[in-house]
């Protein structure tokens, strides 16, 4: 039996997390902590989830690598340098690795894989992200990693940014920029997460759609990698390779 501790437990994911853990046969949830809650409960899990916020998440993985547990974080907001800090907790001494993942559900991950493969086939990329209007970080931490993936697939093959003759408007109105692609954040009542990469060029759009329905959609994938990150070497950025691709 994995011992589990969840952080963020009474939040929209941790709950979720709570809910998959107590249901899955070779787990056993030992701590449930949110905010102000000490985090010393943690201690009797081998794993620990983190569900939180982009503001707190950096200090409760410093927290847990320095006390040897392994972590599955699901919050968003990791950026390169967030990356580099990270890795650089996770020395030759440190116990526990670090599984990040901007998304668990299967379908997502997929979609931006098949984002990355397309991504050279064409003129012209654009992501468009729909959430919640709950969700405090845009744009999503899917679309950031699928902007990271996709800009890094055309430098590598050589493509030219995507085309734009835009001089003037009103801001905003061309979305984000990251790494050169244009990520537009939709944020909508009765949405959960919802992703579109737009692919143009030579007379059609190829459009590669994903579509989260409730949160149990990422629970097979966060027990994924709660199973696996003890095997696993310091830290893996999304759950790819764990899935084979
Ligand atoms: N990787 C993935 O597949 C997915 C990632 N996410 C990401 O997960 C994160 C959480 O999303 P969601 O569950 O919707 O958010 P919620 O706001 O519903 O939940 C976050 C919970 O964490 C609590 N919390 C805040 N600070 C701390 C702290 N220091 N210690 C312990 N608990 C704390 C919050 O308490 P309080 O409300 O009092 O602040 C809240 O209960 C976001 O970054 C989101 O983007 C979401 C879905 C899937
Ligand atoms: O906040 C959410 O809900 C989600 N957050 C993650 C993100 O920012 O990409 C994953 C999923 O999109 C749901």
């Amino acid at each position: 039996m994995t011992k589990v501790g969840v952080l963020g437990a009474q939040g929209r994911m941790g709950a979720e997390v709570c809910r998959a853990v107590e249901g899955a046969d070779d787990m056993e949830l030992v701590a449930a902590v949110d905010q102000g809650d000490p985090l010393d409960a943690l201690t009797a899990a081998e794993v620990v989830v983190d569900f939180t916020h982009p503001g707190v998440v950096m200090d409760n993985l410093r927290w847990c690598v320095e006390r040897g547990l392994h972590a599955v974080v699901g919050t968003t907001g990791f950026d390169p340098s967030r990356l580099d800090s990270v890795r650089s907790w996770l020395t030759e001494e440190s116990s526990g690795n670090v599984v990040i993942a901007p998304n668990f559900g299967i379908g997502a991950v997929l979609m931006m894989h098949f984002a990355q493969k397309a991504a050279p086939f064409f003129e012209s990329v654009e992501i468009v992200e729909t959430h919640h209007p709950n969700k405090a970080d845009a744009p999503s931490g899917t679309a950031y990693r699928t902007a990271e993936l996709v800009a890094a697939a055309r430098a590598e093959a050589g493509v030219a940014p995507s085309p734009d003759a835009t001089t003037s408007g009103v801001e905003g109105a061309r979305g984000a920029d990251v790494d050169g692609v244009r990520v537009h954040a939709v944020r909508m009542s009765g949405a959960v997460a919802h992703q579109e990469v737009v692919l143009g060029g030579h007379g059609e759009l190829f459009t590669i759609r994903h579509d989260s329905m409730n949160r149990e959609s990422f629970m097979p994938g966060v027990l994924l990698a709660v199973r696996r990150v003890p095997e696993l070497d310091r830290l893996t950025v999304g759950i790819e390779a764990l899935l084979g691709l």
